[in-house]
């Protein structure tokens, strides 16, 4: 895989200033790539995915009551078990009146309250105070607004409302048994509301799959400014949080370092549903990865996507049967993999319909690979275009903060005025 290609491809998608060169850091002495199974032959970008989403099955259902059930997803059809309302109702504060006016009040009591009983039965020309959402009296025939009516005593006066005025019949959102969401809808706030207002106490659901994330390189630092040649860790942060906006629940980020040893024990050990590392992906002196993944007896799925950046991501499948994602070190290169392999695959598991894909006019030419995909920040000036953004080097993560998407060009490239596919970028 050889590569002074995304750079240059990168660099000519705008300006970018040149930074001063340091003195090259003392290299460790080279050694040879590792041992990789026979599944080598990279996948275009569009195969990958599709392999991805076909590599696992949907986690077993389970049921959860309502507070635990957010951001998982519905495994069956969400149907009413009551009509909604489950009582005729009243929309408004007023009266209800049976009949046209002027009423007599009933004059026992407050009337009718929200969550009380039903006021007693109306007979015609009679009527009776009522408060938003009390139900109807039996014989009531409209609800007369409190700013419309005028009370004196007993008597009360007022245009005649049309007959049903703000009343909410009984069922007149479902009945009993009508089908309010499909299943694999994602639990929202919205919609865990819904099931609530239709009976339920708990929700069938296809839980979250699990995510573990291990942080691999020694070169890593966790806080403070680079300095002897080591670096901030970028991925880290990053990671969990968009493995979450994808439907992921995270348990653990975990940094270790290029200890092989420790890498085959997380592995060995992870209860996680989906394991995702970084860095490690290619064939450097430190990179564990796949030699560690063959001791283990992993399966390769995916080794290397013809994609820019991005390309060394592979996918296997553990001795268990759990799919681990291996994202490349460089960090735009490690964004590129978690759309390419870890989101199809947290769809899977999660049994998640794919997201609608957007479609937006290139501003400017982008050169492409002559056999890659190339996916390349974009800002959006306005709706239905988007312009390439500089400082996208695999190694950088200015250009994406700034952009609203990522644009999947072509190999070969595309024309400016040329439609491009857009994939979304969390915002959260
Ligand atoms: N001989 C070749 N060398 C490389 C190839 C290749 O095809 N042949 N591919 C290049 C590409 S493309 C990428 S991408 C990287 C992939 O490298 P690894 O996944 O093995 O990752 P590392 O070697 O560990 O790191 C690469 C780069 O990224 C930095 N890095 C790593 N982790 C982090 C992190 N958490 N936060 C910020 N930066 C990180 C690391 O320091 C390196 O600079 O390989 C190329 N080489
Ligand atoms: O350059 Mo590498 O394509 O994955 O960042």
């Amino acid at each position: 895989m050889i590569d002074e290609f995304d750079d240059a491809l990168a660099l000519a998608n705008g300006p970018q200033p040149t930074a001063p060169r340091d003195p090259a850091p003392a290299a460790p002495a080279p050694r040879p790539a590792p041992p990789v199974q026979a599944a080598h032959i990279a996948p275009d970008w569009d195969t990958a995915r599709a392999t991805a989403h076909r590599a696992v099955r949907p986690l077993a259902p389970r049921r959860l009551p309502l507070d635990l059930a957010l951001g998982h997803t519905l495994a069956a059809p969400l149907t009413a078990l009551t009509d909604l309302p489950a009582f005729d109702t009243s929309a408004m504060d007023g009266w209800a009146v049976a009949g046209p006016g002027p009423w007599r009040l009933a004059d026992d009591g407050p009337g009718a309250l929200a969550g009380r009983p039903a006021a007693r039965p109306l007979t015609d020309g009679e009527a009776v105070p009522i408060a938003t959402g009390a139900r109807v009296p039996e014989g009531a025939t409209a609800v007369l607004r409190a700013e419309r009516g005028t009370s004196a005593g007993r008597r009360l006066t007022g245009p005649n409302p049309q007959p049903g005025a703000d009343i909410r019949p009984r069922g007149q959102e479902c009945r009993t048994g009508t089908e309010l969401l499909p299943a694999r809808t994602p639990l929202t706030p919205v919609t865990l509301g819904l099931a609530a207002a239709a009976g339920y106490d708990q929700l069938p659901v296809r839980p979250r799959p699990r995510a573990e994330v291990l942080i691999l390189g020694d070169e890593l630092l966790f806080r403070g400014l680079p300095h002897d040649g080591r670096i901030r860790d970028a991925l880290g942060p990053m990671t969990g949080p968009w493995l979450t906006a994808l439907g992921a629940q995270v348990m653990v980020t975990r940094r270790l370092g290029d200890d092989a040893e420790a890498l085959y024990e997380a592995m060995s050990t992870t209860r996680a549903d989906l394991l995702v590392t970084t860095g490690s992906t290619a064939a450097g002196p430190m990179d564990h990865l796949r030699a560690v993944l063959d001791r283990l007896g992993a399966r390769l799925l995916i080794s290397g996507v013809a994609v820019r950046p991005g390309h060394p991501m592979l996918l296997a499948e553990l001795p268990d049967g759990r799919p681990l994602v291996g994202l490349p070190g460089n960090p735009l290169a490690a964004v590129s993999g978690l759309l390419t392999l870890a989101q199809p695959l947290l769809r899977a598991l999660g049994d998640r319909p794919a997201p609608a894909e957007a479609e937006a006019a290139l501003t400017d030419a982008v050169r492409g690979h002559p056999r890659d995909t190339r996916l390349v920040p974009v800002a959006a000036p306005e709706p239905g275009l988007v312009r390439p953004l500089s400082y996208a080097g695999p190694a950088m993560l200015r250009g994406i903060a700034a952009a609203s998407a990522l644009a999947v060009i072509p190999p070969g490239g595309a024309e400016a005025g040329a439609p491009v596919r857009l994939l979304d970028l969390p915002d959260a």
